[in-house]
């Protein structure tokens, strides 16, 4: 017998809506992989061979891109910051979409021209992401790394701007910010470790059967 293959699969935000598309895939998952309240980490599901794990959104891409996992569910926002070259994203799941923006303080806005920037201080979850945005623009720009709560810092004078996920804007609103500028449109993706899409034959089954899911 080969080695399970191994799903992996956020547990944050993404997972609700990732569970009915799994089902459409025909992965049903045992009993008490939604639960938050089990403790446990990786479960059968009911195709003998297939086995998920469930793990923070960034550790997805991380899992996936050393083969500890064979395929994982996970934001293009973390697909860009990894830029991973094990990774293959062959099927946008149309699921979590949002966007990563650059804010910064309404009173700062107000007379800002984001053309003139030089040098730019940014808190942000996605410093890879960020460094690489800016650089294509001739800017440099300093990251301080933050793992949430980022609005909190052009206030508390931590960086005069942030880069962070976007959805309805309230966040950015309750705290006083402006979104200034749209760097990418963000939906999950199917993601596939290269050698095991190439060694085995189930991932690439997998792979038509969330395409045909989302379809
Ligand atoms: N407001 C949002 N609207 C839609 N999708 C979002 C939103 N925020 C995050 N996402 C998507 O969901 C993914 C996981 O976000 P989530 O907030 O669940 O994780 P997190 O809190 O950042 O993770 P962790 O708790 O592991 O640090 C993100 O990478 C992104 O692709
Ligand atoms: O535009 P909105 O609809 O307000 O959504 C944006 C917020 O959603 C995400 O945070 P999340 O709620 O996942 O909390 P986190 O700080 O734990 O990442 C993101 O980091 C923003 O803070």
């Amino acid at each position: 017998m080969p080695q399970p293959l191994i799903l992996a699969v956020p547990k944050g935000r993404i997972l609700a809506d990732a569970l009915p598309l799994m089902a459409r895939a025909g992965i049903v998952p045992e009993a008490g992989f939604g639960d938050e309240n089990d403790r446990r980490l990786r479960f059968r599901t009911d195709r003998d061979g297939l086995e998920l794990i469930r793990v923070r959104a960034f550790d997805v891409a991380t899992f996936v891109a050393h083969g500890a996992a064979h395929l994982g569910i996970v934001g293009s926002d973390v697909i860009a910051e990894f830029a991973y070259a094990e990774l293959y994203a062959p099927v946008d799941l149309d699921i979590g979409h949002c966007r990563v923006s650059i804010a910064e303080p309404a009173g700062l806005a107000r007379d800002d021209d984001p053309t003139q920037w030089s040098h730019v201080r940014i808190a942000t979850k996605y410093p890879n992401l960020t460094r690489r945005h800016f650089e294509a623009r001739g800017v440099s720009a300093e990251c301080v790394k933050l793992n949430g709560a980022m609005e909190l810092a052009p206030t508390l004078g931590l960086a005069d701007r942030i880069v962070d996920l976007v959805s309805t804007g309230r966040t950015l609103k309750d705290n006083g910010l402006i979104e200034v500028e749209v760097i990418a449109e963000v939906s999950a993706r199917l993601i596939v470790n290269r050698p095991a899409f190439k060694t085995r034959p189930e991932v690439a089954a997998l792979v038509e059967a969330f395409r045909g899911a989302v379809a």
